[in-house]
């Protein structure tokens, strides 16, 4: 599904895949420089048909972290779209053109995404704040009402429990979070809501941690292939 963002200036959509991923596609509509966020393999056509309609130029392919349940069209999209950069955090372990660490910016455009080190998760997740700080993409550090797992790949529940709270609970009150998941269909959340309603993150440390590692969750289905090939950019079978 497509839903418009409603966020004025950055061009905007979103996209669900069948582990309810959702990718984000933001660009200066002056300029038609892009950035994609959390692309799936999956939806690669779809993706680069809208962004041919909307006559984007897409410049920088971003992951929020290496993910355990999908495969990146991040590798595939360098293949079709020239000039496209791949980027991911240093601490993904993963390869890419570019690789993150705090305080880095994406720009496209006039706009620009700022880079905030949110491990706990997994060591290399980021989460992605718009210049004006009005949107935050939090991949699975925090999700509406909830939070990434901390059960396998580096996973940490006190690493995640601090990254929220000091790099996405001090945004201002009205910066809205895109996760990179949503089981319910839930598309955006605010950071006043989430301080005050999410379930895992109101609690305190100690609560949060014990929580965290008695959740007893089934591995994701696709962990065995996903994780490898997204070290390589989606890429491990060419
Ligand atoms: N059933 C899904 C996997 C669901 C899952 O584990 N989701 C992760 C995020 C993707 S790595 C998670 O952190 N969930 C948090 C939670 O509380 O559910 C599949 O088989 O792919
Ligand atoms: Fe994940």
């Amino acid at each position: 599904s497509r839903a418009p963002l409603g966020c004025g200036e950055i061009g905007d959509s979103n996209f669900k895949s069948s582990s309810s991923t959702y990718t984000y596609l933001l660009a200066d509509t002056n300029t038609k420089e892009a950035v994609i966020i959390d692309p799936v393999l999956e939806t690669v056509d779809r993706d680069l048909k809208l962004i041919k309609e909307l006559g984007l130029n897409l410049t920088v392919a971003v992951n929020t972290h290496c993910h355990a349940d999908h495969i990146t069209s991040t590798g595939l999209m360098k293949q079709r779209v020239a000039g496209l950069k791949s980027a991911i955090s240093k601490f993904s372990g993963a390869t890419a053109d570019i690789h993150l660490t705090e305080g880095d910016n994406i720009p496209f455009g006039r706009h620009s995404l700022t880079v905030k080190e949110t491990p706990g998760h997994t060591d290399g997740c980021i989460t992605l704040v718009t210049g004006d700080q009005t949107m935050a993409f939090t991949g699975d550090a925090l999700l509406i009402r909830g939070c990434g797992r901390t059960d396998f790949q580096q996973g940490c529940a006190e690493k995640l429990y601090h990254s929220v709270h000091e790099k996405i609970f001090t945004l201002p009150d009205e910066c809205l979070i895109y996760p990179a998941h949503d089981y319910l269909g839930q598309t955006v959340s605010t950071v006043g809501e989430e301080r005050k309603f999410n379930p895992r993150l109101t609690k305190s440390m100690e609560e949060f941690v014990e929580l965290m590692n008695n959740l007893n969750l089934p591995k994701p289905k696709k962990i065995d292939i996903s994780v490898p090939a997204n070290l390589v950019c989606g890429l491990h079978h060419v």
